[in-house]
């Protein structure tokens, strides 16, 4: 029996993550949970899963969850020195990190210095904290599984691990993008799209956040850093392959000239599951890939010009340092700031590359420098939205 600390139960990935433990109730238990402010969604996995502690984001919202459940034996917690605590709790054997942006870093870096076996959703804590946390990973000796698809695909094609035994039989990674509702849609077409539209993702159900990357290709800029940190690589070894079906879940070149893919329907409980069993295999209840009716796979080149965050994440990848954190934290601030109508769709990459260009970069040496870059980049997205300094 694998004992589970869910971090962001509540959302998209932590539904999918509960669905697959709820499928094999003799292989895995829900040990810890988190959310932040979803109370009512936090009682309904208590009633479900009784796990022996959960962590809300605030004292308020934990008083309100255990008033709800106070029949069940929950200990309630509350803050980040709790979420840290469930992530390294001793019951606990595998972490799956599904907390929203850069919020996930420090309960994620406490589950690898308990030394569990991460299953790591949340890319932005990798983004943000890259070398940092790729250190912390091999200081610890940690298992760290890649959940988003992407690189869950990768892995999947890899030879076995991630530790680059046989990178130099890889010639290229080919990160697959949906390409996002707009696609096909002009600059002038993108102008004055709603947060709603922008959350229609074509093949995909996710939070709005991730939403809106995959929408503006920072989902794609983000995880082309996420690559380079999870498989020792640089943005020149990984082509990003625009591919609207979204059953091509990734590929690698191998330097024979063979290219290796993952592919499925796409459903997050394949990766989710891989994920919890590697290197075995289980049941998802995801339906068969039906190639007959699918018919026809599509490739595009990205287009930087009507989808700079793409261009940005690659010059925050060789600027180095805590760009990636500068960058990270100026699209958190815009794309909140998108969803609350207070910019346009287009602005987002305008503020993001108006604060990357203007922080000053330094180079990464604790924790604490990218905790101030993040604070920093912040203030500085929200002066420049603000002011409209990005028009
Ligand atoms: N959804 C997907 O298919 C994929 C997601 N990912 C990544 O996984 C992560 C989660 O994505 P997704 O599930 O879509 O996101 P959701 O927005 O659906 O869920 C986010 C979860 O994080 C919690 N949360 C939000 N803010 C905070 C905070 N400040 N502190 C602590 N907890 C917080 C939420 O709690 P509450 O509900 O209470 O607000 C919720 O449980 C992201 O990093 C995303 O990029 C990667 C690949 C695919
Ligand atoms: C499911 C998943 O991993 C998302 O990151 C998804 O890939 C988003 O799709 P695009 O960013 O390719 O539109
Ligand atoms: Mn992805």
């Amino acid at each position: 029996m694998q004992k589970i600390c869910l971090l962001g139960a509540t959302g998209s990935i932590g539904q999918s993550t509960l669905d697959i433990i709820a499928q094999h109730p003799n292989k895995f238990s829900l040990e810890c949970a988190s959310a932040h402010s979803s109370v009512e969604k936090m009682a309904d996995i208590c009633r479900r899963f009784t796990p022996r502690r959960v962590v809300m984001g605030s004292e308020k919202t934990r008083d309100q969850l255990a008033v709800l459940c106070s029949d069940l034996a929950i200990s309630f917690e509350w803050g980040e020195a709790a979420l840290e605590s469930i992530a390294a709790d001793s019951n606990v054997d595998q972490v799956m990190a599904a907390i929203m942006g850069f919020a996930g870093l420090k309960p994620t870096l406490a589950g690898i210095r308990a030394q569990k076996r991460i299953l790591l959703a949340n890319k932005e804590s990798l983004v943000t904290a890259g070398k940092l946390f790729m250190d912390e990973v091999a200081k610890y000796n940690v298992t760290l599984l890649p959940i988003d698809s992407e690189h869950n695909a990768i892995f999947q094609s890899l030879p076995q691990n991630l530790d680059g035994a046989h990178t130099q039989d890889v010639r290229k990674l080919l990160l697959t993008a949906s390409g996002g509702p707009f696609r096909t849609w002009s600059v002038g077409d993108m102008q004055n799209v709603t947060p709603e539209q922008a959350c229609k993702h074509p093949n995909w159900s996710m939070g709005q956040k991730i939403s809106i990357d995959s929408a503006t290709l920072m989902n794609k800029g983000l995880e082309l850093i996420e690559a380079c940190w999870l498989f020792n690589m640089s943005p020149a070894d990984v082509s990003v392959v625009v591919h609207p079906e979204s059953i091509i879940h990734s590929m690698v070149a191998y330097c024979d000239g063979s290219v290796i893919s993952q592919m499925g329907n796409p459903d997050m409980k394949i990766p989710i599951a891989y994920g919890l069993t590697w290197p075995e295999r289980i049941s998802t209840q995801v339906a068969d890939l039906n190639l007959f009716e699918i018919a026809q796979l599509n490739f595009e080149q990205p287009d930087l010009q009507r989808f700079p965050n793409l261009r940005l994440a690659s010059d925050a990848w060789y600027m180095g340092g805590t760009a990636m954190a500068v960058l990270n934290a100026a699209n958190e601030v815009a794309v909140a700031a998108f969803l609350n109508k207070q910019i346009g769709f287009l602005d987002i990459a305008q503020v993001n590359e108006k604060v990357l260009t203007s922080a000053e970069v330094v180079a990464v040496d604790s924790l604490e420098t990218v905790f101030d870059a993040d604070l920093y980049s912040r203030n500085l997205a929200r002066d420049v939205i603000s002011h409209g300094h990005f028009l």
